[in-house]
């Protein structure tokens, strides 16, 4: 078996193609998820056009003056919603914070009664409002894409293609807009401060943009980090904890990171748009039957996804 199984997908083979090219896609993302726990998907749905204003907006809102940012910052919300300043988040197993800033955008429920203690409001950034529209449209072409891999991904582990559904729709989904700020004083860094230190990603899925800008890592099962990077406006899909634990470790979440850049271009930024692809809170990941055998004994205690999310965003400095 190979260190790293990292296919390059086309998503209208599934949404559009014959029975047999839907039937290729499924194997080669379970095969993928089983092995690497990575893909990257053209053709997702988000045209060339919408992909160029979210680099234009992502970055305009992180140019905003601090105090502008610091005004759409609710540390109460545990930063589901709106701006996360430098310094907060870490990654579980670490001390020192990413360097990194980000933003936030969680589900507009459509259709259901809900509490705003569990949804609340998105913050509206009025200096900026066509982010407030993109990001918007980001988020719901992204979920869209998500749901169709996630049909995939139930036709591979022999469910109804529709299982998760129910679950997601209307589900914590989150919008994470980064900014990997410049290092202006290399030397000054603490030793192990990393733009995004080693992790495994809490959610489902996680899907993102962003991957074509170097420093994304992904850990071999060797133990060696292999650089990824996807083509043009390929997004990078990967497992997350909560489906390696509904699937009993049949589908893998890997550990990745984000280095630092090389000195000489330290004082650069980077961006990325990750969508963490979240069920609704009563979502129960027990071990699906099918994936616990005599070889494959359950690995895992019974969780609902609300339960989990709690526990890793308290892990992660997020939630106090
Ligand atoms: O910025 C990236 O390329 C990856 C970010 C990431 O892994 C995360 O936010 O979970
Ligand atoms: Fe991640």
């Amino acid at each position: 078996m190979a260190l790293v199984n990292i296919p390059r997908l086309d998503l209208l083979n599934y949404t559009q193609g014959t029975a047999e090219q839907r039937q290729q896609f499924t194997q080669d993302i379970g095969k993928a998820f089983n092995e690497t726990g990575f893909v990257t998907i053209a053709n997702h749905g988000l045209d060339q056009a919408l992909i160029e204003e979210l680099y234009q907006v992502v970055p305009a809102f992180f140019n905003l003056p601090a105090a502008t940012k610091e005004k759409y910052e609710f540390p109460e919300l545990a930063g589901q919603r709106g701006y996360t300043t430098k310094g907060r988040e870490k990654a579980k197993d670490s001390t020192t914070p990413d360097l990194k800033e980000f933003w936030q955008r969680g589900q507009t429920i459509v259709g259901e009664t809900y509490s705003k203690t569990d949804f609340p409001d998105n913050p509206t950034v009025t200096e900026l409002p066509r982010f407030n529209e993109i990001t918007a449209e980001v988020y719901q072409k992204l979920e869209n894409a998500g749901r169709q891999l996630l049909k995939a991904i139930a036709t591979y582990l022999e469910l109804e293609e529709d299982y998760f559904e129910s679950k997601v729709i209307n589900g914590n989904s989150i919008l994470r807009a980064i900014h990997y700020f410049p290092i202006e004083n290399p030397d000054a860094l603490a030793p192990d401060a990393v733009r995004a230190g080693a992790h495994e990603d809490i959610n489902l899925i996680t899907l993102l943009i962003g991957a074509s800008a170097d420093g994304l890592e992904v850990m071999t099962k060797d133990g060696e980090w292999f650089p990824i990077k996807a083509n043009g406006d390929d997004i990078v899909i990967n497992v997350g904890d909560m489906l390696q634990r509904l699937t009993n470790n049949k589908l893998k979440s890997t550990t990745h990171r984000v280095v630092n850049p090389p000195r000489e271009l330290m004082k650069t930024s980077r961006y990325s748009i990750p969508f963490f692809l979240h069920p609704k809170s009563e979502m129960s990941l027990a071990c699906l039957d099918s994936c616990i055998s005599e070889a494959y004994p359950k690995a895992y205690p019974d969780y609902t996804a609300g339960q989990y999310l709690d526990e890793r965003l308290r892990e992660i400095g997020l939630k106090m």
